[in-house]
């Protein structure tokens, strides 16, 4: 007779990365209050999304993100194989979420970004520093997938409209928006006691106050985007939301990104792109008993 093994089945590194996105991505949906974005709250500006379904959207892409890690530890270097091997798991993982949200699009820019980032960090699982993983981020969205479709996508049409960098750039660029602004937001709210949850709300601030978010231009023009850019930076100036002014401004900038249909989904994206960099950096559960 043979003794039954009640040890667990450790978790894989590429299992538990794909656990660290998902979160990341809940994380992102729940925080609240969110401007014009779907929160605990609501649903924004958004008619066709709610809580459920980001989280459900969520829960669909853990696969894929598992499937990219292992495809980063199988091919073990920056090279066209692995940046194919990612444009293929990354659009069977966009089918798979268009499935669970009855063809909305909730985390199209999240699986790019987050893809490329759950990648960076499985090729070099000691070298997690955010700059590191970004850097190595950034290599394989230099590199051209061959077998990428060329629709002319809301962002592309934006970006030729109005000459911005949007998603396929922002990663190119190693994300400046979150290691230059969203990361050390999150820490400088964080060492001023903040709490947590303010913390992050300034992190997705600070992001706003610069980036080309290509969603709000699709749905609301240059005027949106100076609505975003403008008012997230008053938000912060007037302390940041853990402040009474703060608050105050930022109820304002919810109210006026909801009039001028203006959700920045490709902020709210980052933002889980910089708790998942801030996840890695402190090595959250990613080794104990990871093989
Ligand atoms: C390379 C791609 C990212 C394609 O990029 P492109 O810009 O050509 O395409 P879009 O379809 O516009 O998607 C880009 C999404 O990225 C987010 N985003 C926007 N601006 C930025 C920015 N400056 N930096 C980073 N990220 C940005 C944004 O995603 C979020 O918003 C979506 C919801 O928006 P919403 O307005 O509600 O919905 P829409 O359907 O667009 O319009 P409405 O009709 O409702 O008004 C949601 O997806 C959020 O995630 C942009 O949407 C890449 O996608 C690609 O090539 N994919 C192919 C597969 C691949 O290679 N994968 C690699 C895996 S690693
Ligand atoms: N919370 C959110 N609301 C609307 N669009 C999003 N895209 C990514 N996260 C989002």
């Amino acid at each position: 007779m043979r003794a039954l093994n009640l040890q667990p089945k450790p978790i894989s590194l590429a299992e538990r990365l794909a656990d660290l996105a998902v979160d990341a991505l809940i994380d992102e949906a729940d925080l609240s209050p969110k401007p014009a974005l779907v929160d605990r709250r609501g649903s924004g500006a958004h008619t066709d999304l709610h809580l459920g379904l980001m989280h459900a959207s969520a829960l669909s892409l853990w696969p894929a993100f598992k499937e990219m890690a292992e495809a980063a530890l199988d091919c073990g270097e920056i090279g066209l194989p692995l940046r194919e091997a990612l444009g293929r798991i990354g659009r069977e993982g966009e089918a798979a979420m268009l499935v669970t949200t009855g063809g909305v699009n909730t985390h199209r820019g999240a699986i790019w970004a987050l893809g490329l980032l759950v990648a960076a960090a499985a090729l070099e699982a000691e070298s997690n520093a955010a700059g590191a993983v970004t850097l190595r981020a950034a290599r394989l969205a230099l590199l051209n997938d061959r077998y990428a479709p060329q629709p002319l996508s809301h962002g592309a049409q934006v970006a030729q409209r109005y000459g911005v960098r949007g998603a396929r750039e922002e990663a190119q660029l190693a994300f400046p928006a979150v290691t230059g602004l969203g990361l050390p937001q999150l820490k400088r709210s964080r060492a001023a006691g903040a709490g947590e949850q303010n913390a992050r709300l300034d992190a997705l601030l600070a992001i706003m106050t610069t980036l080309a978010d290509t969603c709000v231009l699709y749905r609301a023009g240059e005027a949106g985007l100076q609505a975003m850019q403008h008012g997230a930076k008053a938000v912060l100036d007037a302390g940041g939301s853990a402040s009474l002014g703060g608050r105050r401004q930022l109820h304002a900038l919810d109210q006026q990104l909801i009039a001028l249909n203006a959700s920045p989904g490709g902020a709210a994206d980052l933002l889980a792109a910089c708790l998942f960099l801030d996840r890695i950096e402190r090595g959250d559960g990613l080794f104990p008993g990871a093989c």
